[in-house]
């Protein structure tokens, strides 16, 4: 029936969920895994979960579990066994790495070797997807409780594999500083995810490769000044150009902090403060380098009408994303601009370590 949610409208809700501190529940055939996001998870309801039948255990990432020196048995996540007496504070402090170096973890982490974690990896997924920390408490039960979402794993594991379909929504004329002639498109996805947008300068021709640049979110950059990185100038410099040029599209991707979000940037960022470098930071978080999905940029120049680019980047793995996603870039057009003494240090660790062509 039309009037009942599906699988992507579930996934939407699962996302609010967990942001608000509700936990979920993922059924695959007769197993079911309640989980709930380690960073709104509150007093109450983290006794509710510790009463259940199957003592809940605690999924972090690979990458979390190398820096706590936890055996990841699970390849990419570990299943963290919980102390006898865990709280709270004990389950932030491996989520969270902000008092990592204050207050190293006592104790070597035990994790689990037996049964499967197909459906915590699931889990660490949507957290991710939701743009909180990736560490999940995690319980198997017997039943769906009452008022909670149930999330059908396979499903869902294909939703979050696809780029949801963007839909133009509206488009209308926005002078700007560097191009008056320009105009500014809303996408939305079928998802219920961010919209993205696409600054147009001029009417490039749709048979010709566009100037174009795929610009990520950075609102401390872009919006703040901030000497941090050199996403201000870079927006700045790409309409610069395009409107040199009298055309190109710049398409403004809601990826903030390389997909993780603008809390888990901030969070990077204080761990930058104790010396660790961007990608550093990231890994530290439970996260990967860059976790986003550039396949969108591509289908947004395609819904526009385009299957070329000259793309204004530094970064070649940009390029061979919008190859792979079947957008044709003919020539990759440098864009240097904006370093300080504030991010001379991050973009040679990008050079060095993400493949940033200096
Ligand atoms: N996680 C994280 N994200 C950051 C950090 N500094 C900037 N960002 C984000 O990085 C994204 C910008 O990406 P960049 O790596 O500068 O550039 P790029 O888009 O990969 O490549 P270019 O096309 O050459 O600019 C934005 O989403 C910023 O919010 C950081 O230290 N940590
Ligand atoms: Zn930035």
């Amino acid at each position: 029936m039309s009037l009942i949610p599906d699988a992507t409208e579930i996934l939407s809700r699962a996302r609010a969920d967990l942001r608000m501190g509700l936990p979920v529940v993922l059924v695959d055939g007769d197993r079911c895994l309640i989980v709930a996001a380690v960073e709104t998870l509150s007093p109450d309801r983290f006794a509710d979960l510790c009463a259940l039948p199957d003592r809940p255990h605690l999924a972090i990432t690979g990458r979390r579990a190398e820096t706590l020196k936890a055996r990841a048995y699970d390849g990419d996540l570990a299943r963290i066994v919980l102390p006898r007496d865990v709280d709270l504070t004990w389950l932030n402090a491996v989520a969270d790495p902000a008092d990592d170096l204050r207050k190293p973890m006592k104790g070597p982490l035990v994790a689990l070797r037996d049964g499967t974690a197909d459906l915590d990896r699931l889990a660490l997924r949507i957290l991710k997807s939701a743009r909180l920390l990736p560490a999940a408490l995690n319980a198997s039960l017997a039943q769906v409780p009452a008022g909670l979402t149930r999330i059908n794993a396979q499903p869902t594991r294909d939703i979050l594999d696809q780029a949801s379909p963007l839909h133009p929504i509206v488009g209308a004329r926005v002078p700007l500083l560097s191009a008056e002639n320009s105009r500014l498109h809303v996408f939305r996805p079928e998802d219920g995810g961010e919209e993205h947008y696409a600054v147009e300068i001029g009417r490039p021709p749709r048979d010709k490769p566009v100037l174009a640049r795929l610009h990520s979110a950075c609102f401390t950059g872009d919006v703040m000044g901030s000497l941090k990185c050199d996403c201000g100038p870079q927006l700045a410099g790409a309409l610069a150009q395009m409107g040199q040029e009298g055309a190109g599209v710049l398409l403004y991707l809601n990826q903030e902090g390389r997909g993780i979000g603008l809390a888990n940037k901030m969070r990077a960022y204080s761990l930058q403060d104790q010396g660790f470098d961007t990608v550093e930071a990231n890994h530290r978080l439970g996260f990967e380098d860059d976790e986003r999905d550039f396949r969108l940029g591509a289908a947004l120049l395609k819904e526009m009408g385009f299957t070329s680019a000259r793309l204004l980047t530094n970064n070649p793995n940009k390029i061979a994303m919008m190859e792979r996603a079947g957008i044709a870039v003919t020539e990759r057009v440098p864009l240097k601009v904006g370093e300080n003494p504030h991010n001379a240090a991050y973009l040679a660790t990008k050079a060095a370590k993400s493949g940033h062509l200096l």
